[in-house]
């Protein structure tokens, strides 16, 4: 069976993290979060209370482990569940809009990918690190849906939220990310869209396992 590299992209909690952490289960592939990596160097910028964004980069030391799920360490320390919380989702798309944190996350995630047999999830993955990709999604669900989402999400990691907060929050960050100038969130050309509104998590995976394997046997 040849190797391939599978893109998910689309706004915050649309799925794509759940689904592809599956689909590279399915396939024994490596499963890559470039959200993470953004959320990390959020937490770094925070640490560091500075705007000079080709300092912070010259400066983090970040590293991603992705044996049994991703695990993400900033300058030594394992922050993986840490970037999860408030402060760094009010941050991460400002930081994320920055040239030199863009230009080197992209860097280090081509790193991730250049032996092929990943699936990436992000927001620039199909158009701007693995415009290649044999297979991008696009994946989206309705604002309610995500936000319901995002508060399962909360609660189980002890975040304080609330449903309306949550919706503002991501409409927010879909307007900064889909507005901005470098690598905006837009669905790839060649990307298949998929809106899981009311779709299973099963559902979804099996729906991308099965346009994966039209892929692999090509
Ligand atoms: N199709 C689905 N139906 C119901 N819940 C889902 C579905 N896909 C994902 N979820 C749940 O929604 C939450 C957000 O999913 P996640 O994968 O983190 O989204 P993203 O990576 O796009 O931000 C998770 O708790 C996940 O279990
Ligand atoms: N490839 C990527 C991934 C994330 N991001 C940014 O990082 C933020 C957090 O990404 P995430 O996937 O962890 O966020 P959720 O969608 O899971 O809430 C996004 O809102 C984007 O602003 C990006 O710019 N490019």
């Amino acid at each position: 069976m040849n190797k391939i590299n599978i893109a998910i992209d689309g706004p915050a909690a649309a799925g794509k993290s759940t689904i592809a952490k599956l689909v590279a289960q399915h396939f024994n592939m490596i499963y890559v979060d470039t959200g993470a990596m953004y959320r990390a160097i959020t937490l770094f910028y925070i640490q560091e209370n500075s705007e000079d964004f080709d300092e912070l980069v010259k400066k983090i030391n970040l590293e991603i482990i992705l044996k049994d799920g991703q695990r993400v360490n900033l300058n030594g320390e394992d922050v993986t569940e840490r970037i999860r919380e408030n402060d760094v989702t009010e941050k991460v798309s400002y930081v994320a809009s920055k040239e030199p944190v863009r230009t080197f996350l992209v860097e280090e995630q081509q790193k991730l990918a250049n032996q092929k047999n990943v699936v990436m999830d992000g927001r620039d993955v199909g158009t701007t690190v693995l415009p290649d990709a044999e297979l991008k999604i696009y994946m989206i669900a309705s604002v309610e849906e995500r936000a319901n989402r995002r508060f399962k999400d909360n609660e189980l990691r002890g975040i304080k939220s609330d449903i309306e907060s949550l919706k503002t929050d991501i409409e927010r960050r879909d307007q900064y990310d889909m507005n901005r100038e470098i690598s905006p969130l837009v669905k790839a050309e060649d990307a298949i869209s998929i809106d899981t509104t009311g779709l299973s998590i099963d559902e979804v995976t099996n729906k991308i396992i099965e346009l994966a394997n039209v892929k692999l046997t090509k």
